[in-house]
C-alpha cells in the first residue's frame, strides 16, 4: 500500500457561498407591530408638549406663551432625538448579518451549471488518462485517513458549517450521499441524516438498501443505484466545494498532484488493496479542482 503523501497547501479558495440562512433567528423588531410601538413611541414626548401647550393656553397664567413654547419644544427636541435613535436601529437591524445572508445568486447559479445533465462525467478524463496505471505516477497525493493530511478530502470530513444540499444541511458528504438511496423523509433516511457517525450512516445505509424496504429508492437494487451514484456524489461534492472552505483550500492547495482515495477496501471511489481500483473519487476531485480554478465553482 502506499502511503498517503502530505502536501504544501500554496493557495486559498474563496467560498462563493454563505452559511445556512439563519433568519428564523431574527428578533422581531423588523415586524409591524415592532415599527407601531417604536413611531408611538417616538411621537408621544410631541403629542405631551402639544397638551400641556394646550393646557396652559386654556389656563392662560402669566407668561403662558413662554411655558407653552417650553412644552412643545421640549416635544419636538425629544421626538426628533428618538426618531434619530430609531432609525439607525432600523437601519441595523436590516443590515444582514453573515449567518443570515442567503446563498448568493452567483452560487446558486454555479452549482446548477455545475450539475446541468452530463457534468458529472467531467471525471472521466483523468480515469481515462490514469486508470490503471496510477501508481506509477510520480506526482500523486493519497487521503484517506483521519488525522492525516487532506481528510478534508474524504467525505467522511466533517466540516465547519454543514454542507447545504436540497435546502437541508448535512453533517458531512458520506450523509447526504447515503441518504440519496432512500426516500427523502423516510424512516432509513432520517436515521442515516441524524447519525452523529458518517461511518454508522454509511454501514446503516448498506444495511437497509434492500429490496424489501420500501424506504429505498431505485427498488432497493444495487445496479438501479449503481447507474445513479456518480450523478449524486458529484452533486455532493460540488455543494462541498461551495460550502467547506477547508475542503476547498486544501483540494486548491494540491496544485496539478493526481489525487487517489488510498482506501485498501473500496474498489471503485479508491484505489483498493493493490492500487488497481478505479479511484473514483481522487478523479471526481481533480475535474472539481480544475472547476474551481476556472472559477466554475
Ligand atoms: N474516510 C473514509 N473512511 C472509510 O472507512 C470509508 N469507507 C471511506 N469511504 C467512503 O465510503 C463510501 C462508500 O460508499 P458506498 O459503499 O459506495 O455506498 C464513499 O463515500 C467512500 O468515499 N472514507
Amino acid at each position: 500500500m502506499n502511503p498517503t503523501h502530505s502536501h504544501p497547501i500554496t493557495s486559498t479558495g474563496t467560498s462563493p457561498h454563505a452559511p445556512p440562512d439563519d433568519s428564523k433567528n431574527a428578533t422581531s423588531s423588523g415586524s409591524w407591530k415592532g415599527f407601531l410601538v417604536k413611531v408611538i413611541k417616538t411621537a408621544l414626548p410631541l403629542v405631551l408638549g402639544c397638551l400641556g401647550a394646550a393646557a396652559f393656553s386654556v389656563a392662560a397664567p402669566a407668561g403662558w406663551a413662554f411655558w407653552a413654547g417650553a412644552c412643545i419644544l421640549t416635544g419636538l427636541v425629544t421626538t426628533l432625538y428618538l426618531g434619530y435613535r430609531a432609525l439607525s436601529e432600523y437601519k441595523i437591524d436590516k443590515i444582514p448579518t453573515a449567518s443570515q445572508t442567503p446563498p448568493t445568486p452567483s452560487a446558486q447559479n454555479l452549482l446548477s451549471a455545475a450539475n446541468k445533465s452530463g457534468k458529472h462525467q467531467a471525471y472521466q478524463i483523468y480515469k481515462n488518462q490514469y486508470h490503471p496505471t496510477l501508481m506509477s505516477i510520480p506526482d500523486k497525493t493519497g487521503f484517506y485517513d483521519k488525522g492525516q493530511p487532506l481528510y478534508s478530502l474524504t467525505n467522511y470530513h466533517k466540516g465547519q458549517n454543514p454542507i447545504t444540499i436540497d435546502g437541508v444541511g448535512w453533517p458531512t458528504a458520506e450523509h447526504y450521499f447515503q441518504c440519496a438511496k432512500f426516500k427523502v423523509g423516510s424512516s432509513s433516511w432520517s436515521t442515516i441524516k441524524n447519525n452523529p457517525s458518517p461511518d454508522h450512516a454509511r454501514v446503516h445505509a448498506g444495511n437497509h438498501f434492500k429490496p424489501h424496504n420500501p424506504d429505498c429508492l431505485h427498488g432497493g437494487n444495487g445496479h438501479a443505484w449503481g447507474a445513479e451514484k456518480d450523478r449524486v456524489m458529484w452533486k455532493t461534492l460540488t455543494h462541498k466545494a461551495v460550502d467547506d472552505l477547508q475542503y476547498r483550500t486544501e483540494l486548491i492547495g494540491t496544485g496539478n498532484s493526481v489525487l487517489f482515495e488510498n482506501s485498501p477496501v473500496d474498489y471503485y471511489w479508491g484505489i483498493g488493496q493493490n492500487g488497481s481500483g478505479q479511484n473514483t473519487l481522487g478523479y471526481m476531485h481533480m475535474a472539481i479542482r480544475d472547476m474551481i480554478r476556472r472559477g466554475e465553482l
